[in-house]
């Protein structure tokens, strides 16, 4: 079954929209970007229901110290690491928490994507999306199965550019464990409902 996250939420609409449609996983910006929040307005967002979704935070070149309070405050169950922290960075940080640790890739498409294997011991999942996050890029997909070889059996989650539209195309081509969404489900920089339903049903529908 593939994975899905939604990222960027900032409204209760949207929260409870993504709990009705029994998405996997919400996923809240504390990076700087248009779709930035607070620890506190995550939380206040909405709760984790017993099986509703796990709430990811995506942080981009945090220190140890600023992502666990931010997950304190925000209730949070993966950190989802967008910026250029090492592997040492990830081992040091797993030592100080038992939350998921999700490392996002900027795919290059060269000889550099072979430190993704450097990853795999200290990461629960990995993360592919275009060089920076949330533009709604896409990278090319045909690079997927050589990345799949570095990361093993690490649970792969495909990001950059997903939408309703292409999604089926994704599944249909290739195997991924997550699909994660942000610009893709978003009319004029908000998030909108029923592109949101869209994206899940499209998924749902290849699985
Ligand atoms: O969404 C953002 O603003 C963002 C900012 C900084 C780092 C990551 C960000 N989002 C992540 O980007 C990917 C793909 O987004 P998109 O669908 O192409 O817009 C996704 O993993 C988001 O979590």
């Amino acid at each position: 079954m593939t994975k899905i996250k939604v990222c960027g939420i900032k409204t209760r609409e949207a929260y409870e929209r993504l709990q009705e449609l029994g998405a996997d996983y919400i996923g809240f910006v504390f990076a700087k970007s248009k779709r930035q929040v607070t620890p506190e307005q995550a939380a206040d967002l909405g709760e984790k229901k017993a099986d509703g979704p796990a709430r990811v935070g995506v942080f981009v070149n945090e220190t140890v110290e600023g992502l666990l309070h931010t997950a304190e405050v925000a209730g949070l169950h993966v950190l989802q690491l967008h910026g250029d922290e090492s592997p040492e960075f990830c081992r040091k940080l797993r030592q100080r928490t038992n939350l998921q640790i999700w490392k996002a890739w900027g795919v290059h498409n060269d000889e550099r994507d072979a430190v993704l294997a450097a990853y795999t011991d200290v990461v629960d999942a990995v993360l592919l999306d275009n060089e920076r996050g949330g533009t709604g890029e896409k990278f090319p997909w045909d690079a997927i199965p050589a990345l799949r070889a570095y990361t093993q059996d690490l649970p792969l989650f495909i990001a950059g550019g997903l939408h309703p539209d292409n999604v089926g195309d994704l599944l249909a081509a290739h195997s991924t464990d997550g699909v994660d969404v942000s610009s893709g489900v978003e009319t004029q920089g908000v998030k909108d409902l029923a592109k949101i339903t869209a994206f899940v049903t499209k998924v749902r529908e290849q699985r």
